[in-house]
Order: C-alpha cells, then structure tokens, then sequence
C-alpha cells in the first residue's frame, strides 16, 4: 500500500469509533484471506514490454450498463454513515466525479433514489449499480429490483457468497451487533413482511439454489453481476445461466477465511469464462500495479472496498476522489511502465511469481513457468 492510501487509513482510524474501525477493516475468523488477497498481488511481479510506443494512453472500459473512465469500480460496503455523516451521498458524488461505477449496496445507509440522484447531480450519465441478497422469498427481491430499477441503476450485482454470515471475530469481541441510533439499512424500509417504519433483516439464506437466481432474472431486464465466484466450475454454470459478468471475490476475506486470495483464484475462472462474459475482481487491490496484474490475468476491471471507505472516513468526498485519482494515477503509470497504451494490451505473458521473475526473464531453468502461463496454466 503507497504511503498516501496507507495516510489516509491513518487519519480514518482516528476519526472513527473503534468499533466501527474494526467492522470496516476486519475480516472473518483469523483473518487469513483478508491478509493473503494483498500478499497474492505482492508474490507477483509484472514482466514489462519496452519501446512499445505507448505515448498515448486510454484507460477507458465498458462494463454491462456502464462505460467508466478507469478499470476500477467500487465495490458494495455496508453503511457508509458510520464513517462520515454525509454517507453514500458524499461517496457517490465523488465516485461520479472520478467517471466510474459505483456500486451501492443494499446494506446502504442511505435510500438507492437519493444516492443514484446524488451521483447524477454530478454527472448526467453517472453509473450506479444495486447489489442486493437473493431473499428467500421473491417478493421481497422483486421489490429491491423495483426500487433500484426506479432509482436508474443499471445493473444488479447479486452477492451469493453468504449463504450464511461470516463469524467476524473484532465485532464479536466488540459486540458490534447493531446500527446506532437513527442509522439504519434504508433500502429494507417498506418491503413485504416489514413492519411500519422498521427495515427488514436482511436476509442470509444457505437454502437458495440457481433457481432463485433464474426467478430473479424472470422479473428484470438489468444486467446481471455475480459477485463471490471462486471455483470455475461455478463460473461456467453461471454464464451457462445468462448472467452478464462476474465478480471474483472472497467478500474481502469477510466470509470463508480458508477461500484462496482472488487473484489466485482469477486465472481458472477467466480460463472457464473464455471470454464469454466480462470477469471483475475484487479484494486486496491497493494501488496501480494491482490493478494491473489482475487485468494482464483477464480481469476487464477491479473494485475496491475498504480504500473507499478510508477515503470517506478521513475526508468525506474528497477522500473518496483522492483514492481513485491516486489509483488512475498510480495505473497509468505501470501502464506506461509495461509499454502499454490501453487495458487490453495487459496481457497474461507480463504476469509472473516474484520467485520466478527474474529467471523467467533470463530465460532459464524456471523460464518456461512463465512462458506457459500465456499457454493457460498457472504461473505459481
Ligand atoms: C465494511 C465492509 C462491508 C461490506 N459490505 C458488503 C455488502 O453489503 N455486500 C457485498 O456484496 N459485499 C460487501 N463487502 C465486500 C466488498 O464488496 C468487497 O468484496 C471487498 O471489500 C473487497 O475487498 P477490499 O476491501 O480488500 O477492497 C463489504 C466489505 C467491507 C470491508
Ligand atoms: C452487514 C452486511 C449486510 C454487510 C457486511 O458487513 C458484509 O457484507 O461484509
């Protein structure tokens, strides 16, 4: 992490409440894939191209109902109002400053409507995108759909990797169990089996199938994202069920500590998509050279999580722009670096394990390790 991210996570954790730190950095049982979905961009190295010509250089992306100004997005975090008063609407005007996809969550602190009209006062075209559970019962998803689909969003990313929730082990011990006073998830007021005026729970369900997943796309003409992919074989059933891209995530190590880092887990998923639907990543992406490594592996773009929120906690809007301003900054850097003039000239043959870097260079003895990972196989 550059000295400027790792400064303004500094100044979060002094303006927030302990607690609320510890929701947002910690992640679930020992913390092991939190830790090891940055260590996994650390054990790779970029093998760059020279005299390529890239003087000119555009960084540009479309993604299903969006086009944004850099390859990284911003990933769905629950309540921003616990890091700076203004909340989802001072993150979505910094988002649709910096022209790139916000993704607001259903988990969100404040009503979708307002935060897509936030974003939108910014910029006339700005992207936003609603996460949302599949609720057991599909009356309660129809009416996020609907609502999301009223606020202008134009896609759904659908998170199915919390079949149950994830034993957080700092809240447990904090006994961070509920919002305070006058927070609330606002997008759960007024759903079916709501009581007046109280949200609803939202709801983790290990009973939901494909089925669900099928019911929803029944009742939406969005695009659809999935969000918590690892294995391939589930990649290749979902594009087989029409979803319209993919996001490699383990939650940002919230969920199953023992799943691997997304960066390892990328290169089978790209591998079993081949090139049918956009594939996204997110966790442990901190700076510029990140970003890169997991679009030469396949990734069409990254997200980013807690960045964002350090950037609220410490400044508010302006955090959150300095954070994807220094990413643009810092990516198109190492593009340049690589002798690149677009994302797509990131290709899989510049990534290889850090062990191997030097030798793949060379050309000897552990050299073909890195050259067959243009042919498909694993670099590490
Ligand atoms: C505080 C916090 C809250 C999150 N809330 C949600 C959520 O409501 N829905 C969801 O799909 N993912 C949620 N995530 C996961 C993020 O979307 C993303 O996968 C993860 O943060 C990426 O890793 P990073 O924080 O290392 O960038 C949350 C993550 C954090 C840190
Ligand atoms: C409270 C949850 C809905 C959000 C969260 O913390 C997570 O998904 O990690």
């Amino acid at each position: 992490m550059t000295s400027a991210l790792s400064g303004l996570r500094e100044r979060a954790r002094k303006n927030l409440d302990p607690v609320h730190y510890d929701f947002f950095a910690g992640g679930a049982g020992e913390e092991v894939a939190l830790a090891e979905n940055e260590r996994a961009f650390h054990a790779l190295a970029l093998l760059p191209r020279v005299l390529r010509g890239a003087a000119e250089r555009d960084l540009r992306v479309t993604l299903p109902g969006a086009r944004a100004s850099l390859p990284v997005i911003v990933s769905p975090t629950a309540f921003h109002r616990l890091a700076h008063p203004d909340g989802e609407l001072a993150t979505a005007r910094a988002v649709a400053a910096a022209d790139t996809v916000l993704v607001t969550g259903v988990a969100s602190t404040i009503a979708v409507g307002e935060v897509t009209a936030a974003a939108r006062a910014v910029r006339d075209e700005a992207s936003v995108w609603f996460q949302l559970y599949l609720h057991p019962e599909q009356d309660v998803t129809t009416a996020l759909v609907r609502r999301a689909e009223r606020a202008g969003c134009s896609a759904l990313v659908v998170t199915v990797d919390s079949p149950v929730f994830g034993r957080r082990e700092r809240d447990r011990r904090n006994g961070f169990h509920d919002l305070p006073p006058g927070l609330a998830a606002e997008n759960m007021r007024d759903l079916p089996g709501a009581a007046p005026g109280k949200p609803l729970d939202i709801a983790m369900s290990p009973a939901l199938s494909w089925d669900h997943l099928r019911r929803l796309r029944d009742v939406t003409a969005l695009p659809v994202v999935l969000k918590g992919v690892l294995h391939p074989e589930d990649a290749a059933l979902a594009v087989t069920e029409g979803v319209d891209a993919l996001l490699v995530s383990n939650h940002g190590g919230r969920q199953l500590d023992a799943a691997p880092a997304t960066v390892e887990a990328l290169p089978a998923v790209v591998s079993a998509v081949a090139g049918r639907v956009p594939v996204l990543l997110d966790g442990g992406v901190r700076g510029g050279s990140d970003v890169a490594k997991a679009l030469a592996l396949g990734a069409t773009a990254v997200g980013i999580g807690r960045p964002v929120l350090w950037g609220l906690a410490a400044e508010g809007a302006q955090g959150v722009r300095q954070v994807l301003e220094l990413l643009r900054a810092e990516f198109d850097n190492v593009l340049a670096l690589c002798g690149g003039r677009s994302p797509a000239d990131l290709t899989r043959d510049l990534v290889v394990a850090r062990a191997t870097a030097a030798t793949a260079a060379w050309g000897t003895s552990v050299g073909p390790q890195a050259v067959r990972a243009g042919e498909g196989s694993m670099p590490w």
